[in-house]
């Protein structure tokens, strides 16, 4: 396998300290971040708990509104971006496509080496949604990297070198990836894997961070049961199993692919697991059963992998419902009594609290539009829909595969006491394929681990449920929304929250936004070029609070749709209070031709964007974002043609070049909505481009 490229090492001293700062994160610098108002942000959710909550307050709402630009790096990347970036003492360790690992001087937006784990591209086929990475991890001065093609490298973070690698799926049949960050417990490096959509056996392992020595490795599902099981676990986990179908031939999914979270008190680490492979459950478990341990939350003693106990959200998942959306942990007061809580908003739609000290079901409540499951029963039971388990005719599927979240990670304010979901709904119409037989993923049939049937697909109808995305501030103890965004579709970015009453999240039309965590009020928006998916981080540095996310447009749902321009490369953006930088040359070619000077009511944005959404998105795409194809993007426009919108809305000249008319079907009410939706868009894109 490749060997590492190391460029550029910094001659300064005071740089050359600053990347020996990472010899100082152990298990207690990772703890303390989210305990103390520190300046760095040194693992994947911030601190173990991964609430993604920055005590930082020196931007705040009083003062976001004068973000602006601090410095841009290009990630020189094409496709889907995913990581979050880890900063320690000023220096940043961020992933793009490929694996391929950048260390940025956050106070110059400088390279100062890149690692290259040069990644077979021609296997891209053997992932399910994107050559992605979703970032590293740090310990004792190292970076460790889990590689596309199933490597976990660790890397000398000062000079960017590698110092040990090891294949993790050595030995193991099936397409295996690995998207998520590695996380660190006590110096063990943990990994998890993807591939559960192409027929294979998901694993959870950890190595020694020093020596890369494996030191323990969990089975998700069980294997083949004439053979003698890894460990108790395992053959409890069969018993749920119909082997009638020989579930250990295709794997059985369960690919922890993303979310590990670690509570140093009661010593637990937490895995939230995959789907079925294949998807359908009859076709993997005939007779039926929970199918042990897919699509549940996994607690495992982290000095011995050891199995400790697990809660199953989606019990026989009959739909591509994975576990591995991020978790949190907090404590919340619920009836009274403190509780040590996990907070999660897996695929299957339901947000759960559960109790982390046992694995005990407290309570869960949908925060999008579910017709699986009606509810929970107190035991933590799904109770489901009648009919929602028939794949014998297409169904409309709600959430669809993409999850009503996906791995986009939440966020959790304990000072508002609310998380911050990027929802989505995506309903895809699915049925069984009766034909299924287990056939190993293959360039050109990658999907063959699913065991639904393409073919019929292709010709039922579109689902009634409209594909749409929300930014929603959940109350976690009154299971409630406290209050929603609506965004211009589904795919949206991670959120972090802050001590300055702040949420930022990237969206799909290409822009990092902030709101006010308590009532979700816009506070702030800049353009970032192309859509995004990851989630932004905050640290500071000499005595200045920066805010960072790493964009580029791709991942599941950006391969096969886009609000945006995909072809800008990957990008680092930083801002700063009083930040001046110019934005990148792809970004600024399209700033003198946006609409000017349309008067419009902010307040009517929000109604705009829905009635936009409806009726205009798919032939005028995102304004401002999209450049246009063979029908104008409405924010390059000139003004006299907003200005004057309803005249081409009813009744317009268009109408004998496609343009429907909408007389009867949009008022003048709408249509100043919609008006305002453009110019607000304008505008909003417009302060940063124009520097
Ligand atoms: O089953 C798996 O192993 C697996 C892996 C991954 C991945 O590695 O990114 C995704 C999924 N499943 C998945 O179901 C999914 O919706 C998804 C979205 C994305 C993404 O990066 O946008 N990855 C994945």
């Amino acid at each position: 396998m490749g060997a590492s490229i190391a460029q550029a090492q910094s001659t300064d001293p005071g740089t050359q300290a600053r990347l020996d700062a990472t010899k100082r994160v152990d298990s207690k610098f990772i703890r303390a971040n989210g305990a103390g108002k520190t300046a760095d942000w040194p693992s994947y959710g911030l601190d173990y708990s991964e609430a993604r909550f920055s005590k930082l307050d020196q931007v705040n709402a009083g003062n976001v509104k004068q973000l602006g630009l601090a410095w841009t790096y290009n990630l020189e990347s094409t496709r889907g971006v995913e990581a979050t970036p880890l900063v320690v003492d000023g220096i940043m360790y961020v992933t793009a496509t490929w694996s391929v690992v950048h260390a940025i001087d956050t106070r110059t937006g400088q390279k100062l080496w890149t690692f290259d784990p040069k990644v077979d591209k021609t296997k891209a086929y053997k992932g399910c949604c994107d050559a992605v990475n979703r970032g590293v991890a740090m310990y004792e001065g190292k970076i460790f990297l889990g590689a596309f093609d199933g490597r976990l490298i660790a890397i000398d973070a000062a000079t960017g070198k590698m110092v040990w690698e090891k294949n993790t799926v050595e030995g193991q049949k099936g397409n295996y990836t690995i998207t998520g960050a590695p996380r660190v417990i006590k110096g063990k490096v943990v990994i998890g894997n993807s591939g559960a959509d192409f027929g294979v056996r998901g694993f959870v392992t950890a190595y020694d961070a020093k020596t890369g020595a494996q030191k323990w490795r969990w089975f998700v599902v069980p294997g083949d049961p004439s053979k003698p099981f890894e460990d108790a676990s395992m053959a409890k986990a069969a018993k749920t199993w119909d082997p009638s179908a020989k579930y250990w031939e295709h794997g059985g999914g369960g690919t922890a692919w993303d979310s590990i979270t670690y509570d140093p008190d009661l010593n637990l680490m937490y895995v939230g697991t995959g789907n079925g492979s294949p998807w359908s459950h009859k076709a993997r478990s005939p007779k039926g059963g929970d199918n042990l341990y897919l699509a549940s939350i996994v607690a495992l003693n982290p000095d011995t992998g050891k199995y400790v106990w697990h809660y199953q959200e989606t019990p026989g998942d009959n739909w591509d419902y994975t576990s591995t959306q991020p978790m949190i942990l907090t404590d919340l007061k619920i009836d009274g009594k403190q509780r040590k809580v996990i907070l999660h908003a897996p695929k299957n739609g339901f947000f759960f609290v559960i109790d982390r000290t046992n694995g005990k079901f407290i309570s869960a409540k949908n925060f999008t539009e579910v017709n699986w499951a009606s509810g929970y029963d107190k035991n933590g039971r799904p109770i489901d829909i009648p009919g929602a388990r028939d794949g014998s005719k297409p169904r409309d599927s709600i959430p669809g595969p993409y999850g009503g979240h996906n791995w986009h990670s939440m966020s959790f304010n304990p000072q508002t006491g609310l998380a911050y979901i990027p929802q989505q709904n995506i309903p895809l119409n699915i049925m069984d394929d009766k034909t299924w037989k287990f056939n190993e993923a293959a360039p050109g049939r990658p999907q063959s681990g699913t065991g639904w049937n393409t073919a019929e697909l292709l010709n039922v109808e579109q689902p009634k449920s409209k594909p749409s995305g929300r930014l929603v501030a959940w109350d976690p103890i009154a299971q409630k929304e406290a209050w929603g965004v609506e965004h211009v579709g589904p795919g949206s970015g991670g959120t972090l929250t802050t001590a300055g009453n702040l949420v930022f999240q990237g969206t799909v039309d290409g822009r990092l936004v902030a709101y006010n965590a308590k009532t979700g009020e816009k506070l702030w928006d800049s353009p970032v070029g192309t859509g995004v998916l990851a989630a932004p981080v905050t640290y500071m540095v000499d005595g200045k609070q920066y805010v960072s996310v790493a964009v580029g447009w791709g991942g599941n749902f950006g391969m096969v749709q886009r609000y945006t321009d995909q072809q800008a490369p990957g990008t680092v953006y930083t801002f700063a209070v009083g930040g001046t930088a110019k934005v990148p040359d792809y970004v600024q070619k399209k700033v003198d031709k946006l609409v000017a000077g349309v008067k419009y009511d902010p307040a009517k944005v929000q109604a705009g964007t829905l009635l936009y959404v409806a009726n205009c998105l798919a032939c005028h795409g995102v304004p401002a974002v999209d450049r246009g194809g063979a029908i104008p993007n409405l924010a390059y426009l000139d003004a006299a043609y907003i200005e004057n919108l309803d005249k081409f809305i009813l009744k317009g000249p268009a109408t004998d070049r496609g343009m429907p008319d909408f007389t009867g079907k949009l008022s003048m009410g709408d249509i100043d909505a919609i008006k305002a939706f453009i110019q607000g868009t304008a505008d909003a894109v417009r302060p940063s481009m124009a520097k």
